[in-house]
């Protein structure tokens, strides 16, 4: 299967090399060993990782990742490369983020105090140029190794920098004295920007992981954020940490009432369908929900693209009161279900405000290699800024390993993963949160690649 993989990184590769020639892709392999046949490296050696095997990981904004459990090929030496890739001990990274007053130091303050066992480093922002949350963040005697305060304007704008430089400060320093870094954004920031820093920063992306984006949203006051139109060019945050999150944390549910929560969580729902979703009073979640998630692990996409969409992690029922705020167009047509054997089945949920949502389409079958690189490229190229998430979990022709890949706009990674089951049913599950997505559209394009 080796070779197989590697042809499948080179058609990746080959086609960022023809359409997207300002960004650069790589190979890379955090788990076991990548094989690639010396046709691959001649093709693409100049822009591999290859070109500089010293390096721990990449620095490459954009990366395909030719990961593949198969045996090392030992028989021709010359017909091939090997390389063994040690494992991926970087520091994982959780940024907390959420409307103004949600909860999120709150939720912090619950993390630093819980047992965990991990040491925990806090980088906290504040727009003030008075430190309030600081003092209001548990002490280090709590467990945090370090609190790190950034108080003159907010992380996804003007301190930007100084994420960057307090991240490497930590990762020099204090290497060794901490386990997990947790980020407080401001109320008011964009997720976006903060999340490319993670992988644009070269000096962050070969030290830290992203572990994943746990958004807290106010039960009592969402709706009305949630609803604030805004001026055209400029984003409305309270939707953006949604369409980010990979957990989703609905705090003060002890201020409302059940059927308010169930409207809230159906609309958050709208917006995004691959985070799984648990409501709260005063932060007091499992820490395993938001620590160590793999949010941006492409060995742990498959929950994130599961199923119907938010999982509601609960432990009381609930009605689920379809109390839709919209008169959306309901295309509803995917219910997964394992027992039903699901030949084309999408899931799609819209709403006439050609605003944030998702997409999510699984259907059975495999996809031409080719065909689906040039589409998923084209609209990237074409879309990159809209699409603000994108999982999948793919059945590509030939090839016995399932092919993961997820996307954060132009930043883009995909590799194969786990062997399919004798037993098991393609299925490929893909799904998108972002804006003016047309369902439709995206599911007839992802279906012309199909055989
Ligand atoms: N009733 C109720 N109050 C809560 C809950 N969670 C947090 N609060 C309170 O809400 C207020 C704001 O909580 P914070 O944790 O500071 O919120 P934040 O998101 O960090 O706020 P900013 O930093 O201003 O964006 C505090 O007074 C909390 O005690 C909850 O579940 N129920």
């Amino acid at each position: 299967m080796a070779p197989f993989t590697a042809e499948l990184a080179s058609t990746f590769f080959a086609f960022s090399s023809r359409t997207l020639s300002p960004l650069l892709f790589s190979t890379t392999s955090r788990t076991t060993r990548i094989t690639c046949h010396s046709k691959f490296l001649t093709y693409s050696s100049s822009r591999l990782l290859l070109s500089n095997p010293t390096r721990p990981f990449p620095a490459r904004r954009f990366t395909v990742s030719a990961t593949t459990t198969a045996p090392p090929q030992t028989d021709d030496a010359s017909d091939s490369f090997s390389t063994v890739i040690p494992p991926d001990n970087r520091i994982p990274a959780t940024i907390i983020t959420g409307f103004l007053g949600s909860g999120k130091t709150t939720l912090l303050n619950h993390i630093l105090t819980a047992e965990h066992g991990k040491k925990i480093a806090v980088i906290e922002n504040e727009f003030g140029e008075v430190d309030i949350d600081g003092s209001l963040v548990a002490s280090k005697s709590t467990g945090a190794e370090d609190i790190m305060l950034l108080n003159n304007g907010c992380l996804c704008c003007t301190v930007r920098g100084d994420l960057v430089r307090m991240i490497s400060e930590l990762v020099t320093k204090k290497k060794g004295k901490f386990d997990h870094i947790v980020i407080e954004t401001t109320g008011l920031a964009n997720p976006a920007p903060i999340i490319q820093t993670f992988y644009a920063e070269e000096s962050i992306f070969n030290e830290v992981k992203l572990d994943g984006v746990v958004t807290l949203v106010d039960a009592k006051h969402a709706t009305l954020h949630l609803d604030e139109i805004k001026p055209k060019g400029v984003v409305n945050e309270a939707v953006e940490q949604i369409a980010y999150a990979d957990r989703i944390i609905v705090n003060k549910t002890d201020l409302v009432g059940e059927s308010d929560i169930a409207s809230l969580v159906q609309r958050i729902k709208k917006i995004n369908s691959m985070a799984s979703l648990k409501r709260t009073e005063f932060g007091k979640v499992n820490l395993n929900y938001v620590l160590g998630i793999g949010g941006f692990d492409l060995e742990r996409i498959e929950s994130a693209v599961n199923d119907e969409g938010a999982k509601e992690d609960h432990d009381h029922s609930h009605d689920h009161d379809h109390n839709h705020e919209h008169h959306d167009h309901d295309h509803d047509h995917h219910h997964h279900d394992d027992s039903h054997d699901h030949k084309h089945d999408h899931h799609h949920e819209h709403t006439h405000d050609p605003g944030v949502s998702s997409v999510s389409i699984v259907c059975e079958g495999s996809l031409d290699l080719e065909k689906a690189n040039m589409w998923l490229g084209t609209l990237l190229l074409d879309r990159s800024e809209d699409i603000y998430r994108m999982k999948g979990l793919l059945s590509i022709d030939g090839m016995d390993e399932r092919f993961v890949f997820q996307g954060v706009h132009d930043i883009f990674q995909g590799s194969p993963e786990r062997l399919w089951g004798a037993d098991e049913s393609r299925i490929n599950k893909i799904v998108f949160i972002g804006k003016n997505l047309d369902a439709q559209e995206l599911e007839k394009g992802f279906k012309s690649c199909l055989l």
